[in-house]
């Protein structure tokens, strides 16, 4: 099958000559949610601008479900629904018009059931008479979305598709996200929340300073990038550790109650089980006692922390 995005060397500088992507090379299957990653001013908005010819590229392709974005720009575009961050001044337009007026402006003809279908599926069939104004936030949210998917894209980019909102809200807006990528929409989206990248995505692509610096497949970068940590507390506090124990990562906290050993999560089958034994009966033998013991992995947060602080 096609790739919904394939991009081949791109590269933008803008006017000013500041370099903001450089030799991008990413492909997108169809079907899949990705999620792009990066801090602020990395450059996830002027890729995806240019991948929706809104922003021209200086250097390489795009083909968007197999149409370059440049010579087969209208095809390109057709396929692509963009949701933004924020509304637009259509307060007191109704549902159905603003949507329908959506699917207008890409020339489509009116296809009432497609709208019918969109309303529905996004649970604003029964406010399709409403006037934006007298919405709640999750609906204009879905308005939002319903207004991209109006002229039925088989891609859709969602800018920070939960910036702002509260816990609920952010939920609903995943529950949302899932049951189109069920329909085969592929789903590109951007965003800070590192939660949201974990919860939803397939494939997680992390931009810094205008490289591509990882794409990989959510579970597997879980696996191969995630630290386990299992803190022992100890009711007499240790001065340092025992130098019998230096075949292990230890740590020790200041006030020398936690020892901390870290190890990989790709090695945390049999092997490191057989460590930790071993651990704990070097610790026995040592005459260190604990009375409690935790574990913790890594999050997603923390493995895009330390990749980003390790180019810095
Ligand atoms: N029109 C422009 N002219 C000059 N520089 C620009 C322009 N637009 C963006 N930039 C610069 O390009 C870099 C990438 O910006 P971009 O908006 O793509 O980042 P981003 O990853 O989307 O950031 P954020 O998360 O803050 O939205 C930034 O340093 C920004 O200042």
């Amino acid at each position: 099958m096609e790739p919904a995005i394939r991009v081949n060397q791109l590269s933008k500088s803008y006017a000013s000559g500041f370099k903001a992507l450089q030799d991008i090379d990413l492909t997108i299957e169809s079907g899949e949610i990705f999620a792009l990653l990066g801090p602020n001013g990395a450059g996830k908005t002027t890729l995806i601008s240019i991948i929706c010819g809104l922003v021209n590229p200086t250097q390489g392709q795009v083909q968007v479900a197999g149409h370059d974005i440049v010579t087969e720009y209208r095809a390109a575009r057709s396929k692509i629904g963009l949701v933004p961050q924020e509304l637009t001044n259509e307060a007191f337009e109704t549902v159905w018009a603003t949507v329908s007026f959506s699917r207008g402006l890409f020339g489509c003809p009116p296809d009432p059931d497609h709208i019918e279908r969109v309303l529905r599926s996004l649970t604003l069939w029964d406010k399709r008479n409403n006037k934006l104004i007298t919405l709640s936030g999750g609906m204009k949210r879905r308005v939002l979305i319903a207004k991209a998917l109006a002229h039925e894209p088989q891609i859709l980019f969602l800018d920070e598709p939960t910036a702002g909102v509260d816990v609920e809200l952010r939920r609903e807006m995943w529950q949302v996200v899932r049951q189109l990528r069920e329909t085969g929409v592929t789903v590109i989206l951007t965003t800070h929340y590192i939660e949201e990248a974990e919860e939803m995505a397939d494939r997680i692509g992390v931009i810094h300073r205008g490289e591509i610096v990882l794409v990989e497949d959510k579970h597997r970068l879980m696996r191969q990038l995630g630290r386990k940590q299992l803190s022992l507390h100890l009711p007499s506090p240790l001065q340092r550790i025992p130098p019998s124990l230096n075949g292990h990562q230890l740590e020790l906290t200041e006030d020398g109650h936690e020892l901390i050993y870290t190890y990989d999560v790709a090695d945390a089958s049999a092997d490191e089980c057989g460590g930790i034994a071993t651990l704990l009966g070097e610790l026995r033998d040592a005459g260190i006692h604990f009375t409690d013991l935790n574990t913790r992995q890594s999050s997603l947060e923390d493995i895009f922390v330390s990749l980003v602080r390790e180019r810095q």
